[in-house]
């Protein structure tokens, strides 16, 4: 989710927001604004749908279905990166409202004196041609006031979108692998979820379902304490590339752990899974990468996968389980190989 938002229309979220958060009674905190700006802001269709089956349920979100909104939608970082921004949102927040309340003394002032012009320029006070002074410098004031409120509003709703910017980022680098580029595992089980779910929901359409691939470098302990960890790095690096380029449409490749991977195989039949296995590993058999120490270049690197595909009704878990059956019987066998389970635990 991108927040390539401009001033006017962070602008227009913010207003969006409180008048919501108004509309809904709900508190003015840090973590009830960010369901809120989110919401208002149209870009998380997932959020909105909780948050309107809610309202449509239980009229207003308390707080326990608020702090369960954005634990779920917008916090999914870490601790200590969530408390930071929270942190920050509590900043913004409390300027706004210090600001909005010197806005709110400054109107109550003016309204007084406003008042008791108006009663002396009703008994026709010969002092009138004075008060129209005063009130026209308490105008100037009260201008002056408001102006205030509003940079200080604009500047809040910058803040805030550097903020979701912050959020959007942290919640990309909590799901993708710093060495390969790919999604990890973490990742990799929500994109499972959501394909598994899909796959559920359109069975009618007799669509094909989605087939496993799981991989994992062979003997690569060995490759580790032969030419080093930073060798190992490139190895896995290569092999991430082969993975990420397979060439299935809508596939996740993820870094599964270590040196193992796994490919999710939308609407693929099994016989096209098996062959994007055995490409991969015959591309992984190709692998040359130098040696920085001794200048030679490294090859015989394989690689042993494990393909499956989902049956109806079973669980992520037992999806995975049997592609990792698959796995093991390609170890098992000798290693550099590929092997299918269709249907039953026997590879
Ligand atoms: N270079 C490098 N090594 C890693 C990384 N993550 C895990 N490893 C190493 O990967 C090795 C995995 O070894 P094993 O699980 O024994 O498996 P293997 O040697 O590949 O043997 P088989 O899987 O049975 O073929 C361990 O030595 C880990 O230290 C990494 O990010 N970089």
């Amino acid at each position: 989710m991108q927040y390539q938002v401009t001033k006017e229309k962070s602008a227009e979220y913010l207003r969006l927001a409180v008048n919501h958060m108004t509309q809904q009674d709900a508190a003015f905190h840090p973590v009830s604004y960010a369901v809120w700006y989110e919401y208002a802001s149209g870009e998380h269709a997932k959020l909105i749908e909780e948050v309107d089956a809610l309202i449509e349920k239980e009229k207003k979100l308390n707080e326990k279905s608020t702090t369960r909104l954005f634990q779920h939608h917008i916090a999914k970082i870490d601790d200590a990166g969530a408390q930071a921004i929270i942190d920050r949102f509590s900043q913004v927040m409390t300027d706004i409202s210090s600001s909005t309340s010197k806005a709110g003394e400054d109107t109550t002032q003016f309204k007084n004196a406003l008042q008791s012009w108006s009663d002396k320029i009703q008994q026709r006070d010969h002092t009138s041609d004075l008060n129209l002074q005063a009130i026209l410098n308490q105008t100037l004031n009260m201008q002056g006031s408001i102006n205030n409120l509003q940079s200080k509003l604009e500047t809040s709703a910058e803040e805030m979108v550097r903020l979701k910017d912050e959020i959007t980022k942290a919640r990309q680098e909590a799901i993708s692998d710093g060495l390969t580029g790919l999604i990890n595992r973490k990742g990799f089980d929500a994109a499972l979820g959501q394909c598994l779910s899909s796959y559920e929901l359109q069975l009618d359409n007799l669509q094909k379902p989605p087939c496993l691939l799981l991989a994992d470098i062979d003997y690569f302990k060995k490759i580790n304490d032969s030419y080093g960890h930073l060798f190992g790095d490139k190895v896995i690096k290569a092999v991430a590339q082969i993975l990420q380029s397979a060439g299935a449409a809508h596939q996740t490749a993820a870094r599964y752990g270590g040196e193992e991977f796994v490919l999710l195989l939308p609407e693929t039949s099994l016989e096209i899974a098996e062959k994007i296995a055995e490409d991969i590993r015959k591309k992984v058999e190709k692998i040359t990468i130098k040696n920085s120490v001794s200048q030679a270049q490294i090859s015989n690197i394989t690689i042993s996968l494990g393909v499956t595909p989902y049956l109806h009704g079973e669980s992520p878990e037992s999806f995975i389980s049997r592609a990792d059956q698959a796995l093991y019987a390609s170890k098992a066998k000798g290693r550099n190989q590929v092997t299918v389970i269709s249907k039953t635990m026997s590879a």
